[in-house]
């Protein structure tokens, strides 16, 4: 099983980056999306429907099809042997990082639906904030992998 892993090995991270760059594309626009979808559109109007049509197609086709193919090929790299040296502080920076990452999309999930039912309660400007949430934790995977410090 380790020699397969092992002989996969490019592939499998060439699948995990692809992956990753998915996820990321939604991480960074969903919450763009929501901040445009409060300040410019009202409950029921033309341009609500269209943001919810926006945000739905993009959490569900893209965001979470491309987080659970992250996880599946990053857990593939964890047990290919020799890639994770658990005696490092860089795989468990890593991981503070993705759970945050993966927290991170749960709670966009929720707002998606707090939209979809006309009970957003969160301001353009808080959404704002959000938005930066993901970069500061995207710097810290990509050093973590990258730097392996
Ligand atoms: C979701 C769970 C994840 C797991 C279990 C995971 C695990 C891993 C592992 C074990 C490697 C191999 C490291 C190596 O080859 O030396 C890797 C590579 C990589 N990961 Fe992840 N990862 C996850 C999510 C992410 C996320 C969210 C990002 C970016 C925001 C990311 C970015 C990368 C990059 C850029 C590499 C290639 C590093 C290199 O080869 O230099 N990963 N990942």
């Amino acid at each position: 099983m380790g020699d397969i892993l092992a002989t996969l090995y490019p592939w499998t991270k060439s699948i995990h980056i692809m992956a990753v760059i998915s996820w990321m594309a939604g991480m960074f626009y969903l919450p763009r999306l929501f901040v445009y979808h409060t300040e410019k559109s009202f409950a029921g109007d033309q341009l609500d429907v269209t943001y919810q049509v926006m945000e739905e197609k993009l959490f569900k086709v893209i965001m979470t099809p491309a987080m659970i193919t992250t996880w599946i090929f990053g857990l593939t790299l964890v047990l290919t042997p020799g890639i994770v040296d658990w005696s490092s502080v860089w795989p468990y920076t890593k991981l503070v990082g993705i759970l945050g990452m993966t927290w991170c999309h749960e709670w966009l999930g929720r707002r998606r639906k707090d939209f979809s039912t006309g009970q957003n309660r969160f301001t353009g400007r808080q959404y704002r904030m959000m938005n930066e949430v993901p970069t500061v934790l995207m710097v810290l995977i990509v050093l973590s992998v990258v730097v392996k410090f």
